[in-house]
């Protein structure tokens, strides 16, 4: 086993609070990962017991935890707000499986948030039971102000915003709020999440995708009624090309009561990280309603 010793990597100062980041043994994912954590000034300075709301962000294809903490813009309405970032890793990493590395949206760098089914990637490729999981027992260990388990939350982009919806939406009751930018809605039905549901889950039983699939859980959804937000670029080119079908999750949610999904489409914007940084704000204060 690789050292499976959790430490701290590095850590920035950031708006009166710290930017950090940890490494650490993954026992579901079997090896290593690091994920990155903004601590805000009200957890760093007075650390009261699970006093801190926990704000889970999962990032898109090709990334790792670094992209949002660089690109986001999001400490300083988070250090506002009093809410830590939590920003884990989007796959495994190093574990070697032959293709894993071929093509950027599918393996590393695109656990897509799933629990695979298929080998080889069944032994390693666990995102959904890492995040709902292991990695909060991790925080709960090693920051005791963290609020996890009573106060948290959930948002993030495309890839990631797929794994936001369908974690909140398969986990009634978890998160007291969930958001996306520009998520992939409906990849059962969409060539990215066609290709990584066949490959992770593989296609004998294609029943077995509508777990992972928001639009399908958005139907069916009927724990206690949560508010999604989900921000749009128009000029979004994985829009144009069919691979985020916000209709779908609209037109699901629409026939729900237990479930309010605000789609805004946002005039010209892309599905860049200058897009997230835009609307990053009101995420923020959207979650606080929430979360405090
Ligand atoms: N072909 C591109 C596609 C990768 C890409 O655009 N990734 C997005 C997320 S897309 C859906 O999950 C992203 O967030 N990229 C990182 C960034 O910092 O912009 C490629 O390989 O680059």
């Amino acid at each position: 086993m690789a050292d499976s010793a959790f430490k701290l990597v590095s850590s920035n100062r950031m708006f009166g609070g710290l930017m950090a980041l940890y490494s650490h043994y993954s026992s579901v994912l079997k090896c290593t990962m690091e994920f990155r954590v903004f601590h805000p000034p009200t957890s760093t300075e007075s650390p009261a017991p699970a006093s801190t709301p926990v704000l889970y962000y999962l990032s898109g294809l090709t990334c790792t935890s670094e992209n949002f903490a660089t690109k986001g813009y999001a400490q300083a309405a988070a250090a506002k707000a009093g809410l830590a970032l939590i920003c884990p890793d989007t796959s495994p990493r190093g574990v070697d499986l032959p293709g894993e590395d071929e093509s950027y949206d599918f393996g590393s760098g695109a656990g897509f948030y799933l629990n695979a089914t298929r080998d080889p990637w069944s032994q390693h490729y666990r995102m959904y039971d890492y995040v709902v999981d292991e990695l909060p027992g991790v925080l709960k260990a090693n920051f005791p102000e963290l609020a996890v388990g009573s106060k948290e939350a959930i948002f993030g982009h495309s890839m990631g915003g797929h794994g936001a919806l369908v974690l909140a939406l398969s986990n009634p009751g978890r998160y007291a709020s969930a958001s996306a930018f520009a998520p992939i809605c409906n990849p059962i039905n969409c060539p990215w999440g066609v290709k990584a549901f066949t490959g992770y889950l593989g296609d004998d039983d294609k029943t077995a995708w509508e777990a992972y699939d928001a639009s399908v859980l958005a139907r069916s959804y009927a724990g206690p009624k949560i508010d999604v937000l989900v921000d749009q670029g128009t000029d979004d080119q994985f829009l144009k090309e069919h691979q985020l079908l916000p209709e779908t999750l609209a037109a699901a949610a629409a026939a729900n009561d237990q479930l309010d999904v605000e789609l805004r489409m946002q005039d010209g914007y892309d599905h860049s990280y200058y897009f997230i940084a835009t609307f990053v704000e009101d995420h923020i204060a959207f979650h606080a309603k929430y979360l405090l």
